[in-house]
């Protein structure tokens, strides 16, 4: 790859999704451009996606992030669960100014790669890191998100007091979501959890994926 010329400029896929979503989310794009520049320099020198990642950022991460885009309540208070570099919560953060977002993110590289980037995109009043596992917070949210984390049933006995008595979970996941609930299925009868699964996608010309929406039974 010419590290000189723009990824989208070398790769039809990338140049397609990232107008796509521009298109959708003409106020975000600068802050959209910025996040993504962050991701390709910072987030891969530091290891925390992969380097082969670099040319897939708008057509694979960001806007499988977006999918969630439309489902999330008006004026909600988020939590992303095993944030990472930030996804699915940054983009979320930047195309829904009504939301605030809790980054629950363990591990110390991640929290200060997050906690510089919050501060780099000006997004500190609305979006804070917590390094913590999910499993040891104590605080609730109306909305957990979390993506590429940890298998459905893993994910419901680490993160149900977050989000319960009157919240949800919404899980990216892709091919796998119909076969997580129903590997997840004693424990929800149990806890009294029902699971829906939704096709969503962040625009008209990018990629759908699944999600799995978790509430009270
Ligand atoms: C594969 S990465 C996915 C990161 C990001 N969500 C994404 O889609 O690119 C999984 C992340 O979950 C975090 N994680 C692992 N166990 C966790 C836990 N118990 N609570 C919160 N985060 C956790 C890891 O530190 C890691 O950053």
């Amino acid at each position: 790859m010419n590290d000189s010329v723009p990824v989208t400029e070398q790769n039809p896929d990338e140049a397609a999704a990232r107008s796509a979503l521009v298109e959708r989310f003409p106020e975000a794009a600068d802050q959209l451009d910025a996040y993504v520049a962050v991701l390709a320099t910072k987030g891969i020198e530091w290891g925390l996606l992969g380097p082969r990642e670099g040319d897939k950022l708008w057509s694979r991460h960001v806007s499988n992030s977006l999918a969630l885009v439309d489902v999330l309540p008006l004026g909600s208070d988020v939590a992303d669960v095993g944030s990472g570099a930030g996804l699915p919560g940054i983009p979320l953060a930047i195309t829904r100014p009504d939301l605030r977002f809790t980054l629950v993110e363990p591990l110390l590289r991640r929290a200060t790669f997050l906690n510089e980037t919050i501060e780099e995109l000006g997004l500190e009043d609305r979006v804070r890191v917590d390094r913590i596992r999910a499993e040891d917070s104590d605080d609730v949210f109306d909305v957990v998100v979390c993506r590429a984390v940890a298998s459905l049933d893993k994910l419901l006995r680490w993160t149900t007091p977050l989000f319960l008595p009157n919240g949800e979970l919404l899980a990216l996941k892709g091919q796998s979501a119909e076969r997580e609930v129903s590997e997840a299925a004693n424990w929800m009868k149990h806890a009294k959890l029902r699971a829906e699964v939704l096709e969503i996608r962040a625009a008209a010309d990018v990629e759908g994926t699944r999600a799995i929406r978790v509430t009270r039974a």
